[in-house]
Order: C-alpha cells, then structure tokens, then sequence
C-alpha cells in the first residue's frame, strides 16, 4: 500500500438555496431547497513515502477540498483515503501526529501571544518529547532564521515572518507528511526563497512527504518533480513537469528588434511562406510566433536575418505558466502511457 492512496475521491457540498421574496422566505425556512455542489468528482492517485508532489488547478477546481480532506478536516462524500495506513477523517487524531499542515490563509498560530507560547502549546498538544522539542525548534530557528522573532506577538510579524513561523510550527511534531495550501501566497521574493529552501531541506533530509498546492511555478520547479493537475475536481494529468514541458511547451516565440521602423505587411509577406507562423510589429520591434513541431526555427531565422539582419534578437519559449492555463483552457489530453499509472491503471 502506498503511504498516500486516494481512491475515487468525491466530496459535494450540499448547500441551502434562498428564494427569493417573502413569499420565498417563508417557503425556504418551512420546505428549505438545497443545491449541491461537486467540489470534488472523482480522484484517485497514490503518493510514495518522500515523494514531493504538487498539486495544480484553477481557481475552485477542489485543490483545497482535497487537502481538507487528506488531513481529516472534511469527510468525503465517497471513495477512500489513507495516509500511513490511517482514514484521516476517522482516525482524527492517531492521523494528525503524522500530518503537517500548513494552509497560507489561515494560520494556527495564536495572534496575540509571543510566537514561542504558541510553539509550547503545540508540544503539549502533540506531547512531543522534551529533547526532541529542544532540538526541532533549534534547527528550524536557525535555518528559518526566525529566533529573533520568537518573544514577538504574533500579530506584530510580516505575512514572510508569519508563514516562516507558520511551517515551523506545522513540523515540530516531526510529521511524516507536510500538507501545504499556497505557502508562499503573497510573499516576497527573499521570503519564497528562504521557505522553499527549507522545505526542500525537510524533503530531502528528514523525508518529508509533500504535497503542495499553489500558483507559483517556482515552487513547482523548485520542490516537486511530480505534478498533479486537477480541473472541475477531476485529475487530468499526474506526472512530471518535465513531460508537460516537453510535449506542449512547443509555442516559441523570437523577438528581433531593428534599428528603424518596421511595415506590418512586409513582414506579414516575408513569413507568409510559412503556415501557422503569427508576425506582428510594433514599431521597430517584430514577434514571431510558432509551434515548433511544425516550423523549422533554423529556417525561420535564415529567412530573418536575410531579408534584414535586426540589432537584437532573443528567442523564448512559451513559459510553463501559460502553458498550464492553455491546458485548463482548451483541455489538452495527455498521453496516458507516458503518465505514472493511476491506481485505476494499475488494476
Ligand atoms: N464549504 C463549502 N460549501 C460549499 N461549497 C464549497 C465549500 N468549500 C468549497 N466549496 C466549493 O467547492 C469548489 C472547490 O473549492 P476549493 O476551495 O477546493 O478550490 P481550490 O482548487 O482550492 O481553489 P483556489 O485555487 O481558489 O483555492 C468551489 O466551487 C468552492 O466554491
């Protein structure tokens, strides 16, 4: 059995509808009309020990309702989950001594006590052992750099000291997996780097299973070699951003920039020869844009730096970002042998 398994996941939410007018009103509280919601249709994967998954969708498309449920906060409407040989849901707190969790919105620390009584009250909570409190919470500062902050009410941090704080607090009970919604929603720069850094050290040293839901490339890039992407509560792709990059990232785009200006229909003439390839010009800049599966980018610049060679040229490809939104989009399929097997595949 898989540390994580995940089996035709489905969670609707069940939510009153009011009528409208007094007539209404009255008719809602006597015969109350309900409306429910798919959150979550049909999910299965399974997530190896050490493994560091993210875990993608748009906006509403049950990332979080996932997460929610994977850490027993929420009971599924169907399907089944383990984490460690635990139903979350049912084992509430046997399952939270091997869970972290860290939900960037929403904090589980005390606002108006020192940063430090709230890491006090989670080792009575989670009754970890004296030594073991001592020695978590000596790494973690260090590495998080968050020692000066610890005698600070918490209202009184950042939102990047906060969530340092946050995370540190979600492994001082030295869980076996690290659930985490958007940790680096809304941080600077110097913030995301520093707690990429130590999850990734938290991965890599103590064999930390991650699962991670953000918006961030970065972060993907950075922590997890194995994406999950879901869409209206369904999965449509699991496996690496690697394949996605290499099998879809295939729009390039060249930008040459010349020293005077450029007329749109000559350059529209000029590329004409090749179909699919999109020309624009904006003053004394032309973008050329392309699939190059189907275009030959050696003949394409040939063709450009005859007709007029330009001052400045750069070549980029389509950034894993817009990709992931043009899957959302238009629903790209994935080659289903080329993905890791879902439980279902694997009979
Ligand atoms: N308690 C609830 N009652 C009713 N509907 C809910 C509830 N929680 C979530 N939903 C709905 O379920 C769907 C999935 O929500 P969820 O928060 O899981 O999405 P998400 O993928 O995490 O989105 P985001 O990226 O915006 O956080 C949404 O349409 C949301 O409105």
């Amino acid at each position: 059995m898989a540390f994580i398994e995940v089996r035709h996941l489905r969670k609707e939410f069940v939510t009153p509808v009011r009528r409208s007018g007094r007539f209404g009103t009255l008719l809602s509280l006597v015969r109350p009309d309900k409306r429910t919601m798919v959150a979550v249709e049909d999910i299965s994967f399974a997530i190896e020990q050490g493994e560091s998954v993210a875990y993608l969708g748009p906006n509403g498309a049950g990332k979080s309702t996932t997460i929610k449920m994977l850490t027993g906060v929420l009971e599924p409407t169907s399907g089944s989950i383990t984490v460690a040989g635990d139903i979350p849901h049912k084992n509430r707190k046997r399952s939270s001594y091997r869970i972290g969790v860290v939900f960037g919105q929403r904090s589980q620390l005390l606002f108006d006590l020192p940063v430090r009584d709230s890491f006090e009250l989670l080792r009575y909570m989670y009754s970890i052992p004296r030594e073991v409190y001592r020695r978590n919470l000596e790494e973690f500062t260090e590495v998080l750099e968050v020692a000066h902050l610890l005698e600070r009410p918490v209202r009184t941090l950042s939102l990047g000291q906060r969530m340092r704080c946050e995370i540190l607090a979600s492994l001082l009970h030295d869980p076996d997996v690290l659930f985490l919604d958007e940790p680096t929603i809304g941080l600077d720069v110097v913030a995301k780097e520093r707690i990429r850094a130590f999850i990734e050290k938290m991965n890599r040293d103590k064999g930390v299973t991650l699962l991670l839901t953000t918006h961030d490339m970065q972060d993907i890039e950075r922590l997890c070699p194995r994406t999950m992407i879901i869409d209206k509560g369904k999965l449509i792709y699991d496996g690496s951003l690697q394949y996605i990059r290499d099998h879809f990232a295939t729009e390039r785009h060249i930008r040459a920039t010349y020293d005077h200006p450029l007329l749109a229909e000559s350059a529209a003439a000029l590329f004409a020869v090749y179909e699919g390839v999109r020309a624009t010009v904006e003053e004394q800049v032309l973008r050329l844009t392309y699939d190059q599966r189907r275009t030959d980018t050696a003949a394409l610049l040939k063709l450009l730096l005859d007709a007029s060679p330009p001052r400045d040229l750069t070549m980029q490809d389509e950034n894993i970002d817009a990709l992931i939104s043009r899957i959302y989009r238009e629903g790209l399929t994935v080659n289903p042998s080329a993905q890791r097997l879902s439980l279902e595949g694997a009979g």
